[in-house]
């Protein structure tokens, strides 16, 4: 599909496309490049890629298609490095959880005669580095594609197709769309886990173990979400500021309800919300999109829509 795909990152995301690139025999030659030395060693060992650099700006020198799979907050500074050694013609993407932050940081650096194609794989794990990765990772799962106004659309076709020999679904959106949608189906999830994890840690002086003894699946199922990468989620957090934020006062607002639903015993609010979310799950589950959790993330699956 691409004669020479550059991977600038090889932690769970990059990783798992170097092994979904050799499932589907997607690539002629890969070339990786990241910041550490320890992290290229151990994706040598693993065989991920054909190519090792230390320097980004030369596994991207003559490649198709460059996926930069690195923290939102490193983006910019990729950028930076690749910007001047990139193939005219080349498309280039990332992969970052977040969309305007990477575009306000990527476009300026990036040269006007490639195809730049900001990309976000909904699927992962809070497993990160490049022992992490697995090629099913994005098999089932959508890949959100937010190309700028103006963009090629052979290039965008193109990409697209590449995604799908990885095994996602693709949609196309705005990115600021995605910023807000974003905001309220993964990234507030995330801080509420880390929130939660933490009281539960402060309290735990007090409870002694019992945290750890008597935690339900409910609680496990939010440690999971709390052990994802730090530099990572903190990068996400200011890197979407104002959506996450829009999202916390909602979400703040409606706690304080439900808060006084408990105060005032309104047993009725809470079993219709109760009820509500319940269909929620169940519409979740219809449309394809259960994920399966069996060791608390170590493989996500996504399964098929039934027929
Ligand atoms: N972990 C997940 O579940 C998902 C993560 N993402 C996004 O994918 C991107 C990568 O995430 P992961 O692969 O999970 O992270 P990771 O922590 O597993 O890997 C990050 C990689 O970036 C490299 N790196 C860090 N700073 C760098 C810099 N300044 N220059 C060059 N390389 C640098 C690291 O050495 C490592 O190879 C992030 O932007 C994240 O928001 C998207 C979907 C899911
Ligand atoms: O592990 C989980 O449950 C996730 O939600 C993975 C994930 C993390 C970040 C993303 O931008 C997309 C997916």
């Amino acid at each position: 599909m691409f004669e020479r795909v550059a991977l600038v990152g090889i932690g769970l995301i990059g990783s798992s496309l170097a092994h979904a690139m050799r499932r589907g025999g997607l690539a002629g030659r890969i070339a990786i490049a990241t910041r550490s030395a320890e992290t290229l060693k151990r994706a040598e060992e693993l065989g991920l890629g054909d190519e090792y650099h230390a320097d980004a700006a030369v596994a991207v020198a003559g490649a198709d298609l460059v996926i930069v799979s690195v923290p939102v907050g490193a983006s910019g500074a990729v950028a930076q490095t690749i910007g001047p050694a990139l193939k005219p013609g080349a498309i280039v993407t990332d992969v970052g959880s977040t969309k305007g932050s990477v575009i306000t940081q990527m476009q300026p650096e990036l040269p006007g005669n490639v195809h730049f194609i900001p990309g976000h794989p909904i699927a992962g794990t809070e497993h990160s580095g490049p022992d992490a990765g697995f090629a099913d990772l994005f098999d089932g799962r959508w890949c959100i594609l937010t190309p700028l106004p103006g963009t090629d659309a052979e290039a965008i076709s193109s990409l697209t197709r590449f995604w799908e020999a990885c095994g996602s679904k693709v949609d196309v959106m705005d990115p600021q769309h995605h910023d807000m949608v974003l905001a309220i189906v993964s990234h507030l999830p995330h801080i509420i886990a880390y929130n939660i994890v933490g009281t539960a840690d402060d309290l735990e002086a007090v409870t002694k173990s019992e945290v750890i003894k008597y935690s339900a699946s409910g609680f496990r199922d939010f440690t999971r979400l709390a052990a994802s990468d730090p530099t990572m989620w903190r990068d996400v957090c200011l890197h979407n500021r104002d959506a996450i934020l829009e999202m916390l006062a909602r979400f703040s607002e409606d706690l304080s309800a439900l808060q006084r639903a408990v105060r005032w015993g309104d047993g009725e609010k809470l079993f219709d919300l109760f009820t509500r979310t319940r269909a929620v799950r169940k519409s979740i589950i219809e449309a394809g999109q259960e994920i399966d959790v069996p060791d608390f993330g170590r493989h996500v699956v996504a399964h098929p829509p039934k027929p």
